[in-house]
C-alpha cells in the first residue's frame, strides 16, 4: 500500500480548499489537494452564479409589469423555458470553466482525485487505496442540503439545488419547503418566470432575519405577491403518477394540493460526518462537527484546520475564502499559529425586495440582554424609493446605548446588497452612529433612507435630535 508524505493535506477542492491551497503553496510546495467530486465549486456549479443567473432571468420577466403607476405599460412577457434554463446553463459553465482551468493549472503531482477519510489525527485512507500522512490537515469538506425522511414520500419527484440547475426547461409547477435563503431565492424567481410556485415555511421565519417587525413585514410582502405560507402545516405527502400531492391544512380545511416537483430547502448540513472523525483526538459539538477556533481554524490542539461550510458558522462564499486562508496560513506554519481577526458579518439575500444583515442580530442582541437602541425608516415613504417605485419593506439599525456604537441592522428593501455593504464597512471601522452620520449622503438617493434610520437611532440614544418629519432641509422626501 502506498503512503504518501505531506506538510499539507486539503481535503475538498471548493473555495475554501482552493484558497486554502494558494495560501499555503506561499510557504511550501509540499502540499496535496484532494478531491472526490467534480472540480468547479459549489459556488460556481450549483450554488451563488446559477441562483443569481436565474434570478437575473426572473427579474428580467418581472420589470416591465411594474410601471403601470408611471404611465408605462408592457405586454405580459413571453417566457420561453428552455432558453432561460440554456442561459442559465451556459454561464454557469462558463464560470465552472474558469474556476477548473485554474486548479488543472495547478501541479498534477499536487492533486489527488480520491476520497479522504480520517485514521488517525496525522493520517487519511484514500478511496484509491493510498494513505496520506500530513503534518497538517485542512477539512474544507463544505455542505449539503439537509433532506429530512419526512420528505422521502415524494420520492424521485424531490429535487434539491443542484436539479435545478440541471433542468433543460421550467416545468409548471413546484413546491417549495423552506422559506430560507435558498427557498426564497428560487422559489420567488421560479414565480416570476411563470412557474406555479408555493412555499411551505415553518415558524413565520424568512431567510436569515430575526428581528419580528422586519419579518412581519417580510411575510407581508412575499404573501402579496405569491402562494407563500411562512408556517404551513402539511400533513401528508406522496408520489403521484404525474408528480407530488400533499395535504394543507388551512383555515378552510384540509386542501390537497399538486405539483410538479417538491423543492427541498430546508437547510444544509456540514459534510464532516462521513469523515471518520471518530479516529482523531477531535472534540465535536452536538451536531458532530468538530470544535475549533474561528480565529485560527484549528480544532482544539491537533494539527487539524477547518474552513467554510464544513464548519458550519456562517455558511457563505466569502467566509470560507476567509477561512482557506486563515486555515491554509496555519497549516502551513503550524504549529506557529496566527490569529486572524473575523470581518464584519454580512448577508444579502438576492430576493425581491433583498433581505440584508448586517453585525448582530436582533436575536443575538435580546438573547444577550444587550442594552441596545433601534432606529427604523419604512421605504414605502422615502423618496428616491417612491420616484422609482420600489418603495417596500423596513431598515431597522441597532446601536449602544452607552457608547454610540453601531451594532447591526436588519432590512428588507431596495438595493439592501448596497446598504449592507456600507454598513459592515462602518461597523469594521468601528465608527459610532454620530461618526456614520458625518458622512456625506447625495440627494436624492436610497441612502438618505439609512440616515433617517440612523438619525432616529441616534435621537433614542440620546446623542442627537430627533429629525423634523419630513425633513425638508434634507432634501425632499429623504
Ligand atoms: C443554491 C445556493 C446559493 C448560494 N448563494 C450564495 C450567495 O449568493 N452568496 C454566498 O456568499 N454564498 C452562497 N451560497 C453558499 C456558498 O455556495 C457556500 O458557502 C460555499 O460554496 C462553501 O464553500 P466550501 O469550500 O465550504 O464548500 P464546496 O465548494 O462545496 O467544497 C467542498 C468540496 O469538498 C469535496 N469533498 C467533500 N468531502 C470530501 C472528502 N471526504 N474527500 C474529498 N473531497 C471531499 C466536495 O466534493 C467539494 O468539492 C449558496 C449556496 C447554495 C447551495
Ligand atoms: N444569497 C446568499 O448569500 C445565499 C443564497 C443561498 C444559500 N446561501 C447559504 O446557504 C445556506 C443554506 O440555505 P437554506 O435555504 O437551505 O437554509 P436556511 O437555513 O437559510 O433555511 C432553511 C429554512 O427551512 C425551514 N425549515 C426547516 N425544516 C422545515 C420543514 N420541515 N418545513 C418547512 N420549512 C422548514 C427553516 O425554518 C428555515 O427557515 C444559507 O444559510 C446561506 O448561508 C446563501
Amino acid at each position: 500500500m502506498t503512503t504518501l508524505r505531506t506538510k499539507v493535506a486539503i481535503i475538498g477542492a471548493g473555495s475554501a480548499g482552493m484558497r486554502a491551497y494558494r495560501e499555503v503553496t506561499k510557504t511550501t510546495d509540499d502540499v496535496l489537494l484532494i478531491e472526490d467530486g467534480p472540480y468547479g465549486t459549489t459556488c460556481a456549479r450549483v450554488g451563488c452564479m446559477p441562483s443569481k443567473l436565474l434570478i437575473a432571468a426572473a427579474e428580467a420577466a418581472h420589470a416591465g409589469q411594474h410601471t403601470q403607476a408611471m404611465g408605462v405599460t408592457y405586454d405580459a412577457p413571453t417566457i420561453d423555458g428552455a432558453a432561460v434554463m440554456d442561459r442559465v446553463r451556459r454561464e454557469r459553465d462558463r464560470f465552472v470553466g474558469f474556476v477548473e482551468d485554474t486548479v488543472e493549472d495547478w501541479p498534477e503531482h499536487q492533486r489527488i482525485r480520491a476520497r479522504a477519510t480520517f485514521e488517525a489525527d496525522n493520517r487519511l485512507a484514500l478511496s484509491d487505496g493510498r494513505t496520506v500522512e500530513a503534518e497538517a490537515i485542512i477539512i474544507a469538506t463544505g455542505s449539503r442540503p439537509n433532506i429530512l425522511p419526512f420528505f422521502e414520500n415524494f420520492g424521485d419527484r424531490l429535487i434539491v439545488n443542484d436539479d435545478v440547475f440541471s433542468w433543460d426547461d421550467l416545468p409548471g409547477s413546484v413546491a417549495v419547503f423552506g422559506a430560507g435563503v435558498i427557498g426564497l431565492e428560487l422559489g420567488q424567481a421560479l414565480h416570476r418566470l411563470g412557474v406555479k410556485v408555493s412555499l411551505f415555511g415553518r415558524d413565520n421565519l424568512v431567510g436569515p432575519l430575526s428581528d419580528p417587525e422586519v419579518l412581519a413585514r417580510a411575510n407581508a410582502l412575499f404573501a402579496d405577491e405569491f402562494d407563500f405560507h411562512p408556517h404551513a402545516d402539511v400533513q401528508n405527502h406522496r408520489r403521484t403518477q404525474t408528480g407530488v400531492a400533499l395535504d394543507l391544512v388551512t383555515k378552510s380545511g384540509m386542501q390537497t394540493l399538486e405539483y410538479d416537483f417538491a423543492l427541498i430547502a430546508t437547510g444544509r448540513r456540514p459534510n464532516v460526518d462521513t469523515l471518520g472523525l471518530e479516529t482523531t483526538s477531535l472534540e465535536m459539538d452536538a451536531r458532530g462537527v468538530p470544535l475549533f477556533d474561528v480565529q485560527t481554524g484549528q480544532c482544539g490542539t491537533a494539527p487539524i484546520f477547518i474552513a467554510g461550510d464544513a464548519n458550519n458558522i456562517i455558511p457563505l462564499l466569502h467566509e470560507a475564502a476567509d477561512e482557506g486562508m486563515c486555515a491554509g496560513y496555519n497549516a502551513a506554519h503550524y504549529p506557529d499559529i496566527r490569529r486572524f481577526v473575523k470581518s464584519a458579518p454580512i448577508s444579502v439575500v438576492f430576493s425581491d425586495p433583498q433581505i440584508m444583515m448586517v453585525g448582530e442580530t436582533h436575536r443575538a442582541l435580546t438573547e444577550r440582554h444587550a442594552d441596545f437602541v433601534v432606529g427604523e425608516v419604512d421605504w414605502s415613504d422615502q423618496g428616491r424609493a417612491r420616484v422609482m417605485g420600489v418603495n417596500k419593506g423596513l431598515l431597522r439599525v441597532y446601536g449602544d446605548r452607552i457608547t454610540g456604537s453601531f451594532l447591526g441592522a436588519e432590512m428588507i428593501g431596495p438595493r439592501a446588497e448596497h446598504l449592507a455593504h456600507l454598513l459592515a464597512w462602518s461597523l469594521q471601522s468601528h465608527l459610532t452612529v454620530g461618526e456614520m452620520l458625518d458622512r456625506p449622503f447625495y440627494h436624492p438617493v436610497i441612502e438618505e433612507g439609512l440616515r433617517t434610520a440612523l438619525r432616529i437611532l441616534n435621537a433614542n440614544m440620546q446623542m442627537g435630535a430627533m429629525p423634523p418629519s419630513r425633513c425638508i432641509d434634507c432634501g425632499p422626501g429623504a
